[in-house]
């Protein structure tokens, strides 16, 4: 199959693949599923195959979208993550008009693969739900997030900042490198959990006279309902989930964009961190070429890049990493990691059909 950007135009309309001999959307056609799975929830999005030109359709055609609950197997174990998953591929189906006979590809992206043996277990699930000829991907999220802010090319560098953070990178040829995204205790500084718990830290210190003081202590007391930071020690001990301590890091920006010294420090040691773990990927792909002046795209997603109106951390990322490699050029996805793995799959359908292979 191949296809003009002009042939693309005439076979959609409001996303759909339109028959337009009789003046309707298409009702059989090969799907692709895409997944976004992760700790909360677990995201399907259902694409037509497209036909396969380097000009994708904008808005890029979404059949269907289904939500379901986490599919993460080391959060609710084996026989949950899989029920999860199947029901919210079927759900997607379903409401695609489609059904399993017309699935060409399945890509999954969940958090936590992290080596060969978690993606065999997850495809040896996928196996049993689809007939052989499905093509399978099961992908680390990070890798879903590169997708889906350079429309399913394997190429360049993604950083994640939210809770926590990671830096995935891959050459053209598919070598691989990843740095940081071993949780908190590992030292992902730049993360939102890295951000709030380096304040809460201030804040202690600070009590003690170990440290300077901060606008830190009563921006986040009165954020979290304390009135003293004796009662730090009982709070994060109540809870010590991840995402709640992280939750704090908006309140450390809000100090730093008040020039408070303290939350200034700790904002450009953040952006220190997040920058070197995208230049070590960098470094060892070795994406900026010989002389270090190659492009690369450097896609940018989670809450921690936002845009911020003073304190914007993603951009003093991307100048911090554009010192050294000037062709970093930063993607702020517009598409979801979900759809960002339905055009993995996609990509690869198009790859086999320009080297000639059957797909
Ligand atoms: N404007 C902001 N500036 C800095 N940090 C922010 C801002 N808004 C949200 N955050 C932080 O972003 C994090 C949430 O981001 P996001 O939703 O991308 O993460 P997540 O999906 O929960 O985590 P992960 O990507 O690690 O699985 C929270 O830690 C929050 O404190």
């Amino acid at each position: 199959m191949s296809g003009t950007a002009t042939d693309v135009m005439k076979r959609y309309r409001n996303g759909e693949i339109w028959d337009f001999e009789n003046e309707m959307p298409t009702l059989t056609r090969d799907v692709i599923l895409g997944l976004d799975g992760g700790t909360t929830s677990t995201l399907c999005i259902c694409i037509p195959l497209m036909p396969f030109s380097d000009d994708l359709p904008d808005p890029l055609p979404v059949l269907a979208t289904a939500v379901a609950g986490c599919s993460n197997h080391n959060s609710v174990g084996e026989t949950a993550a899989r029920e999860t998953l199947e029901q919210v591929m079927a759900e997607a189906l379903s409401k695609s008009g489609s059904n399993r006979s017309s699935v060409r590809a399945v890509c999954l992206a969940v958090s936590g693969v992290n080596h060969p043996t978690d993606q065999e277990r997850i495809l040896s699930w996928l196996r049993h739900m689809f007939p052989s000829h499905v093509k399978l991907f099961v992908e680390n999220d990070a890798v879903a997030a590169l997708a889906s802010g350079t429309l399913g090319k394997l190429h360049g560098c993604v950083l994640i900042a939210g809770t926590g953070t990671i830096a995935y990178g891959f050459t053209e040829d598919g070598r691989e490198a990843r740095a940081a995204g071993a949780g908190p205790v590992l030292g992902d500084w730049g993360s939102g959990y890295g951000i709030a718990a380096q304040a809460l830290t201030a804040v202690v210190k600070a009590h003690d006279g170990r440290g300077p003081q901060t606008m830190l202590t009563s921006d986040i007391l009165r954020t979290i309902g304390l009135s003293s930071p004796d009662e730090l020690i009982g709070w994060t001990y109540e809870d010590p989930s991840w995402a709640r301590i992280a939750a704090l890091a908006p309140v450390v920006v809000s100090c730093a964009e008040a020039s408070d010294p303290v939350a200034n420090k700790i904002l450009q040691y953040s952006v220190q961190d997040l920058a070197e773990s995208v230049k070590a990927v960098v470094r060892r792909l070795n994406l900026c070429g010989q002389d270090g002046n190659d492009c690369f795209a450097l896609v940018m997603v989670g809450g921690v890049l936002a845009a911020n109106k003073r304190w914007d951390i993603g951009k003093e990322v991307v100048s911090c990493i554009s010192k050294d490699y000037p062709g970093a050029y930063p993607i702020r996805p517009k598409v979801e990691p979900a759809m960002g793995a339905a055009l993995l799959a996609w990509n690869y359908f198009k790859k086999q059909s320009e080297n000639g292979l059957k797909c």
